[in-house]
């Protein structure tokens, strides 16, 4: 097992919204290099989770530490150590409608990295959007003339842009088809094994799940209730992990994931 200290570490979060308490004490590391999925029921607080780990919200109470640095730091060296090191693809893949892919991409670009010729920047950009997939051509286009799996690829290319070790992507296959998930789940495993990324998927997406995450931490009851690789997991005394694992989209899900394993 490895000793390193985890990538992430979170310590006793507590997040309440008025009378609500969505996290009590909820404990959660994310190892250096694996692809970690957090699945959960709806409203269970995953995309809580990512907004505190990620500073986009303070939390009530407890420790959150990213790469080292104290998440609930509002010093500005720590927001820029944290916001340099993380890419994120949020669900609807938050691109500015009215900048080009490329623009979108060089955004991040423009804020760290304010010194770079323009030449240079879009450069980089382009590179980024190949990385994710795209043709080269879809730098110049607007996210409404793309489709809604090239929207999702050029978030990832503005969430590459700064060549983060640490990536958070929120449902990054809902809304695609289940070819142009597959594809994009093979992009995050193609791009992990390139970069040496860590990724934190939030995800309902039991085929991805089985196809590339190395352990999958289930929250329930406010709490991560468990961490560990997926056959672990789906054998948890849980009534909400029995559901979904052991439903009839979990017994497919797993058994597509059992095929792929002995196919060449
Ligand atoms: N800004 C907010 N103000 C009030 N309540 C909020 C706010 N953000 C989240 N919540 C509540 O916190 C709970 C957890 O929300 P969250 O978005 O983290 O759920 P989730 O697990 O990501 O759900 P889903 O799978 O449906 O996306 C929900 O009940 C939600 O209504």
């Amino acid at each position: 097992m490895s000793t390193d200290p985890p990538i992430v570490a979170v310590r006793g979060l507590v997040n309440r919204f008025g009378s609500q308490v969505v996290h009590d004490g909820l404990d959660l590391d994310v190892r250096e290099g694996e692809i970690l999925g957090v699945v959960g029921g709806s409203g269970s607080g995953k995309s809580v989770l990512m907004r505190s780990i990620i500073g986009l919200r303070t939390p009530d109470e407890g420790r959150i530490e990213v790469l080292g640095v104290d998440a609930r730091s509002t010093a500005r060296a720590d927001r820029q150590q944290i916001e340099r090191n993380t890419g994120v693809l949020f669900q609807d893949g938050a691109l500015f409608s009215s900048l080009t892919v490329g623009e979108n991409v060089e955004v991040p670009l423009k804020e760290h990295h304010s010194g770079l010729p323009d030449g240079l920047r879009r450069e980089l950009a382009l590179l980024k959007v190949k990385l994710a997939g795209l043709p080269a051509d879809a730098i110049d286009k607007l996210p409404s003339q793309l489709s809604g799996g090239m929207r999702k690829r050029a978030g990832l290319a503005r969430a590459l842009a700064l060549d983060p070790p640490l990536l958070f992507l929120d449902e990054p296959t809902a809304g695609l088809d289940p070819i142009g998930a597959a594809a994009f789940d093979s992009l995050i495993l193609t791009l992990r094994q390139a970069l040496g990324l860590t990724v934190f998927i939030i995800t309902h997406d039991l085929d991805t799940l089985y196809a590339i995450c190395d352990r999958i931490a289930v929250i329930a009851d406010r709490r991560v209730v468990a961490a560990g690789p997926i056959d672990e997991i789906e054998r948890l005394d849980h009534p909400w992990v029995q559901d979904y694992f052991n439903g009839p989209r979990g017994r497919a899900a797993r058994e597509a994931g059992e095929r792929a394993a002995v196919e060449p």
